[in-house]
């Protein structure tokens, strides 16, 4: 097994092997078969928990049953859906289609931002670190937002025009939705409202990943996005206003994520998990394709500041409730290795 990429290990995009008529699949996409199953069977709609931003934000804890219903939400499933969270919807439907029309540019214009070997940031594929690995039916264009000074601006699309904006605009909008939320979580289990916040930091890093499934001529043998959880402290998903694709795993069992257009899905990240001793459980997901239409989402992941060290919490911790994970810095370092192996990065931290 090799780690790290070369140049020679270097799959196609996936963009192009969706618009090559006589294509065949090549053989590291396929995937008939996960421990979590196979990917065709049938799948239950979710009834996903809704949470409205807007009486969170104006209630307190005592008076309002937002916050059980978001508990409830972050014990039960550790994903729901903000509505009334402000955000203009013109707004949200702008990042999309810029994310849309950046797809649909010229090869040559868009390797102008690709990917280097070994770089997570630009644009491209999956990043190839083993020989065996699964890949996937994505191309990405992944950037890094936050801390300002940490941009890499070679990477950021001068076109659409829009996109540098928008994506900016959107990301200082969430910024401070993600605090609030942090807040409200640290709530729902009585503790002082910063107690998440002290490990968030006041630099969190914040990247973006605007993933695009093309049309998938083989949707039964591969997969639009492998199953996961995300190493991150909250991730916020804006999903395609049309096409679903988005599963959740829920007690061993798939369950697809519903869409509504102008809805923010907020998921649980593994460094919340660890922080909040396994009260809240960051959820397994992935994405399917679709044989007919492509598919577009944006995620917002939202990660600690560098350096700060990440466990739990102490209020949460006593002889009921041990502690149930270690101390952890810089997890996104563990995170990719497990991750391309297929495998739940957690389990590294775990006591
Ligand atoms: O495309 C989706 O709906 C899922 C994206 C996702 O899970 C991710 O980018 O981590
Ligand atoms: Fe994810």
């Amino acid at each position: 097994m090799s780690e790290g990429e070369s140049e020679l290990n270097r799959p196609r995009l996936v963009q192009e092997l969706a618009e090559d008529p006589g294509g065949e699949l090549p053989e590291q996409f396929v995937c008939t078969e996960t421990p979590y199953g196979l990917i065709t069977a049938s799948v239950p709609l979710m009834d996903i928990p809704v949470i409205d931003f807007s009486l969170l934000s104006a209630s307190s804890v005592t008076t309002d049953d937002e916050f059980e219903k978001l508990q409830s939400a972050l014990t039960s499933w550790g994903c729901f859906q903000v509505i009334n969270h402000g955000i203009e919807f013109s707004l949200l439907d702008e990042l999309r289609e810029n994310g849309r029309e950046f797809f649909k540019l010229p090869m040559k214009e868009k390797q102008k931002y690709a990917r280097a070997v070994n770089e997570i940031e630009g644009y491209g594929h999956d990043m190839v670190l083993y020989e065996n690995q699964t890949l996937d039916w994505t191309d990405r264009i992944y950037l890094s937002v936050n801390p300002e000074d940490n941009r890499k601006l070679q990477y950021w699309p001068e076109n659409p025009k829009t996109f540098r904006e928008v994506l900016e605009e959107y990301t200082r909008r969430l910024k401070v939705i993600v605090e609030a939320l942090l807040k409200a979580m640290a709530k729902t289990l009585d503790l002082a409202e910063n107690s998440f916040l002290n490990q968030y930091g006041e630099r969190p890093i914040i990247y973006a990943r605007y993933n695009y499934y093309p049309p998938c001529p083989w949707p039964d043998l591969v997969q639009g996005l492998k199953p996961h959880a995300d190493g991150t402290a909250i991730t916020i998903l804006l999903q395609d206003e049309e096409v679903e694709g988005l599963q959740l795993l829920k007690d061993d069992k798939w369950v697809r994520v519903p869409i509504r257009p102008h809805a923010l899905l907020a998921n649980v990240g593994d460094l919340v998990e660890v922080m909040s001793n396994g009260n809240f459980k960051s959820p397994v997901h992935r994405a399917v394709t679709n044989s007919e239409k492509e598919r577009i989402s944006v995620a917002i992941f939202c990660i600690p500041e560098v350096g700060k060290e990440i466990g739990p919490i102490d209020e949460l911790i006593d002889d009921k409730r041990p502690r149930l994970y270690k101390t952890v810095k810089n997890y996104n370092e563990i995170y990719f290795k497990y991750y391309q192996q297929g495998k739940r990065p957690i389990e590294a931290v775990k006591l």
